[in-house]
């Protein structure tokens, strides 16, 4: 079996001592998109700050491309494991050619220019200047100078019109087809989250309440509700292969609902 880019095992992590987050595993593969959804307050962005050393959780475990996180963040960085904020992480008074400049640090990556065409006619623009979902654009863009493996983005589409959204994940989902990038997905619009990932997670309370192929959540609206607002069932299935942890299924497994509470 090859190793996940990404493994959380039994994480609880949060803030304070409180935890936000509860018991969760993940496994992420290269070139695989997992959604994580969830609503306000579920944990998700937790999750995140958690997967990418930011904040080191209570109890579990987090290991990138095999091997547990490096206490100091830009090591975790330079190995490819990438945070893509939701402040989105642009220099305001640079313009757009300098905040690429900055992220590629010397470097001639040109990646953006293929996956984000509208930015090239934007390269003399100040970045206060842009729109919303240019803003995110030049955001991923900056990110795939960093020459991710694992990409954490968190709510990319936040405060953007659904036209700009949906020029935006497209764009994440062929990082992980034509560069075998593997990206955790934290989005509001579940069906356009649900319509570009391989898998997804919904989170209630700090706790994974399902998990499964996302066509299966896409054909069962019904258990994303449930799971959404915490009234799923309270049945565990074994998973085929006994090891009870493992919270996301793979392709061609059913959806499971997590024990809740
Ligand atoms: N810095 C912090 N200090 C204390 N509590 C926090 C902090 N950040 C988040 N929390 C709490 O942790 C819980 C989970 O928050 P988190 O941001 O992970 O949820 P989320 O699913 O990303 O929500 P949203 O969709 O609203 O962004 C919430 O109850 C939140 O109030």
């Amino acid at each position: 079996m090859t190793t996940p880019l990404l493994r959380l095992r039994g994480v609880t992590a949060g803030y304070a001592g409180i935890p936000a987050v509860r018991d969760l595993d993940l496994d992420l593969a290269e070139g695989e998109v997992l959604a994580l959804l969830g609503p306000n307050g579920a944990g998700k962005t937790t999750t995140l700050l958690a997967a990418a050393g930011v904040i080191r959780p209570m109890r579990g475990t987090v290991e990138a491309f095999g091997r547990p996180l490096h206490r100091r963040l830009e090591r975790n960085a330079r190995a490819g494991l990438i945070l893509v904020p939701d402040t989105r992480g642009v220099f305001h008074g640079l313009t757009v050619r300098e905040n690429l400049a900055l992220a590629r640090r010397g470097g001639r990556d040109r990646t953006h220019e293929e996956l984000f065409p509208a930015l090239a006619g934007l390269m003399s623009r100040r970045c206060g200047l842009l729109s919303g979902g240019e803003q995110q654009m030049l955001a991923l863009a900056k990110a795939l100078a960093g020459r991710p493996r694992v990409l954490l983005v968190d709510e990319m589409s936040m405060g953007l019109a659904p036209v700009a959204v949906q020029a935006l994940l497209p764009a994440v989902r062929s990082l992980a087809d034509r560069f075998g990038v593997g990206v955790v997905l934290v989005e509001q619009h579940i069906d356009l989250a649900l319509s570009i990932a391989d898998r997804a997670i919904v989170l209630h309370h700090g706790r994974a309440t399902l998990a499964g192929p996302a066509a299966d959540l896409r054909a069962d609206r019904h258990a994303v509700a449930e799971a959404y607002f915490g009234t799923a069932p309270n049945t565990l299935e074994a998973p085929p292969d006994g090891t009870d942890r493992q919270a996301a299924r793979r392709p061609g497994e059913h959806l499971r609902h997590l024990r809740a509470g």
